[in-house]
C-alpha cells in the first residue's frame, strides 16, 4: 500500500496537528521543514528510479561550480567530458539536475541529430524570460503553430543579407576604434557592433550602439539583456515573479524591460502603418538590405501568411537573444584566437586581401567575395567548436516513451543537447583543445558540427550571422594586424561568464593599423 503526498499532508493537518500544544505544534512545524527538506534534497541528489540506468552527474559538484564562478570551459573538462568520454560511456548520454528536474543531456552527434529529427519531442515553454522571450515565437513554438511561422520566416531570412550594412557598421565602428588607443576593450565593441547590426537588419531601428555605447536605448538593452542573463534568477524563477518585490534592483529591471517592449510596440506599429501606406517608398531599395520586420510585414501584404503584432513582437524579440549575443561572442572568441595564433591570423589576412585587394582604404565586401572567404569561414567554425556561444540547445520533452541507441528515455523526460562536449569529445576530436581551423578542411568534419542545431529547427539566422562575421572578420584582418596584451586575464585559457549562453569576461586585444 502506498500514500501519496497530499494524503499524508492531509493526515497530518487533519488528525496529528490539531492535538498538539502550542509548543509541540512549533517543534513538529520545524521537524516537518526540515523533513521536506531533507526528502527534497534526498530527491534531488538522486535520479529518480526510472532513469537510474542512465550515468549521472552529482547535482552538488554543479552547486559547487556556479558558486565559485568557475568558468564553463573548466566545467566541462572536469565534469562532463570524463563521463561522455569514459570507454563504458557506449552512446554518451548522461543525467544532470536542471531546472526542469533531472534532464538527459546528449554528447554523441549521431544520436542528437536523431532526436533533432525525431517527431513528437515539444519544446518548453514554461520559461524564465518570459517578458523577453516568451510568448508565440518560432523559437518557442511547436507543432502546427511553429510550422507556420517557421514557413512565414523562412523567406524573409533567405532575402535578408544586408551585406553593405554590415560594411558600413564596420567602418563606423573602425572611426571609433581611432578613437581608443592601441588596446581596445574588444567584448565590449563587438556587443556595440552587433546590437547595431540587429537593431538595423532586425526593425530598421538606430540604436546608435556604435558612436555612443551609453545611448540610453543602449542602457535599456544592456540592462534587460544582462537581467535575463543572472544565474540566480535563472534557476530560482520564482524569485522574478512572486517574490520579485523582495529585490528592489530586479524590480527596476523589469520596468526598463517594460519600457523596451513599448518601444518594440511602437516600431511595429509605425512599420505597418508605412508599409500599408501605397505612397510609401521603401528607402532600402534593394532587398536583400531591408529589415526583418520590413520583409515579414511585406511577406504579410503579399498574402504569405499573417502574424498578428503578439507574434511580430514576439519573434523581434526572440531574434534579438538569438541573434546578439551568440554573433558577438562569437567573433570576439575568433579575435582571441587569431590574436593568440598570429600564424592562423596572417593566413586570414592574405585570403582577406586576396580576394577584397591591398588598397589602403576600407572596402566592403560584396555577397559573392564573402562567399569565396573558405579559410576565415573555417576559421568560424573551428571557433563555434572550440568556444562557441550556446553550450546546449533549448530543452525538449520526449512527448512518449522512446528508445535512443539501446537507452530506453521515459514519456515526459526533459532531453537535451550538449554542444560544448560533442564539440570537444576525444572520442570525435583530435587535440580536441587545440584551435586548428585546418580540420574543416575535411568534410567529415562538417558533419559532426552542431553549433547551430540540427534539422528543422536548425538556426534560421545562421547564414545571417555566418556572413556577417565574414564581413566583420575579413574587413577588420584589412585593417589592423592584432595581439594579445601581456598582462590579458586570457593569456592561460579563455575565460567566460553566463549559463545558458557563453561571453568573454572583458577581452583587452592591441590593435596596431595597416592603412
Ligand atoms: C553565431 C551565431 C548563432 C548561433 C551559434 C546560433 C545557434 C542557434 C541554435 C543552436 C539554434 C537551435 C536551437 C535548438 O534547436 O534548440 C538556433 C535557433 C534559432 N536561431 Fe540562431 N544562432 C545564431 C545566430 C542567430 C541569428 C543572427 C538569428 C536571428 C537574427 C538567430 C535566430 C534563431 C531563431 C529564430 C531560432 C529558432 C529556430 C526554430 O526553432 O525554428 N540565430 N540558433
Amino acid at each position: 500500500m502506498s500514500f501519496s503526498t497530499n494524503q499524508i499532508v492531509s493526515v497530518y493537518n487533519h488528525h496529528v496537528l490539531p492535538k498538539l500544544t502550542f509548543q509541540n505544534k512549533a517543534m513538529a512545524i520545524t521537524a516537518a521543514i526540515t523533513m521536506s527538506m531533507t526528502y527534497f534534497i534526498l530527491k534531488t541528489l538522486r535520479p529518480p528510479k526510472h532513469l537510474r540506468h542512465i550515468p549521472h552527474i552529482s547535482p552538488l559538484s554543479l552547486i559547487r561550480s556556479l558558486f565559485i564562478g568557475e568558468p564553463y570551459w573548466n566545467r566541462a573538462y572536469r565534469v562532463y567530458l570524463p563521463i561522455i568520454d569514459h570507454p563504458q560511456n557506449h552512446n554518451g548520454l548522461y543525467l544532470e539536475y536542471g531546472r526542469a528536474g533531472w534532464e538527459i543531456f546528449i554528447c554523441n552527434p549521431q544520436i542528437a541529430k536523431e532526436m533533432l529529427l525525431k517527431q513528437g519531442t515539444d519544446n518548453y515553454t514554461d520559461t524564465l524570460f518570459d517578458k523577453f522571450i516568451g510568448g508565440p515565437n518560432i523559437g518557442l513554438l511547436d507543432g502546427e503553430a511553429w510550422r507556420t511561422q517557421r514557413k512565414m520566416a523562412n523567406p524573409a531570412f533567405h532575402r535578408a543579407m544586408p551585406v553593405r550594412l554590415f560594411g558600413e557598421l564596420a567602418v563606423d565602428m573602425f572611426q571609433v576604434m581611432e578613437t581608443m588607443g592601441d588596446t581596445i576593450n574588444v567584448s565590449n565593441m563587438m556587443e556595440g557592433w552587433t546590437l547595431q547590426v540587429i537593431g538595423k537588419a532586425g526593425f530598421g531601428f538606430d540604436f546608435n550602439a556604435i558612436k555612443d555605447p551609453n545611448s540610453p536605448w543602449v542602457r535599456t538593452y544592456n540592462i534587460c539583456n544582462k537581467g535575463i542573463r543572472n544565474t540566480f534568477f535563472f534557476v530560482f524563477p520564482a524569485f522574478d515573479k512572486k517574490y520579485l518585490w523582495m529585490f528592489p534592483k530586479r524590480v527596476y529591471i523589469h520596468q526598463e524591460m517594460d519600457r523596451f517592449r513599448h518601444m518594440l510596440q511602437d516600431v511595429i506599429d509605425h512599420k505597418r502603418l508605412s508599409l500599408e501606406d501605397k505612397n510609401y517608398q521603401n528607402d532600402a531599395l534593394e532587398e536583400n538590405e531591408r529589415d526583418l520586420l520590413t520583409l515579414l510585414i511585406e511577406s504579410e501584404i503579399r498574402g504569405e501568411g499573417v502574424m498578428t503584432d503578439q507574434e511580430l513582437m514576439s519573434n523581434l524579440r526572440f531574434f534579438f537573444v538569438a541573434g546578439h549575443d551568440t554573433t558577438s561572442s562569437t567573433l570576439s572568441f575568433a579575435i582571441h584566437y587569431l590574436a593568440k595564433h598570429p600564424e592562423i591570423q596572417q593566413k586570414a589576412r592574405e585570403e582577406a586581401i586576396r580576394i577584397l585587394g591591398d588598397e589602403p582604404v576600407d572596402i566592403l565586401p560584396v555577397i559573392g567575395e564573402t562567399k569565396q572567404m573558405t579559410y576565415i569561414s573555417q576559421i568560424m567554425l573551428e571557433t563555434l567548436r572550440i568556444n562557441g556561444p550556446l553550450p546546449s540547445l533549448v530543452p525538449r520533452c520526449a512527448s512518449k516513451d522512446v528508445e535512443l541507441f539501446g537507452t530506453f528515455i521515459p514519456k515526459g523526460t526533459p532531453i537535451n543537447v550538449n554542444l560544448f562536449s560533442i564539440h570537444h569529445s576525444e572520442k570525435l576530436w583530435k587535440d580536441s583543445h587545440v584551435f586548428n581551423p585546418d580540420r574543416f578542411e575535411n568534410e567529415e568534419s562538417k558533419t559532426l558540427m552542431m553549433a547551430f542545431g540540427y534539422g528543422g529547427r536548425q538556426c534560421i539566422g545562421m547564414n545571417f550571422s555566418l556572413v556577417e562575421q565574414r564581413v566583420m572578420l575579413s574587413m577588420l584582418l584589412r585593417k589592423f594586424t592584432w595581439s594579445t596584451p601581456e598582462n590579458s586575464i586570457h593569456k592561460d585559457g579563455v575565460l567566460t561568464y553566463g549559463y545558458l549562453t557563453l561571453s568573454p569576461q572583458d577581452l583587452d586585444i592591441t590593435f596596431k593599423k595597416r592603412y
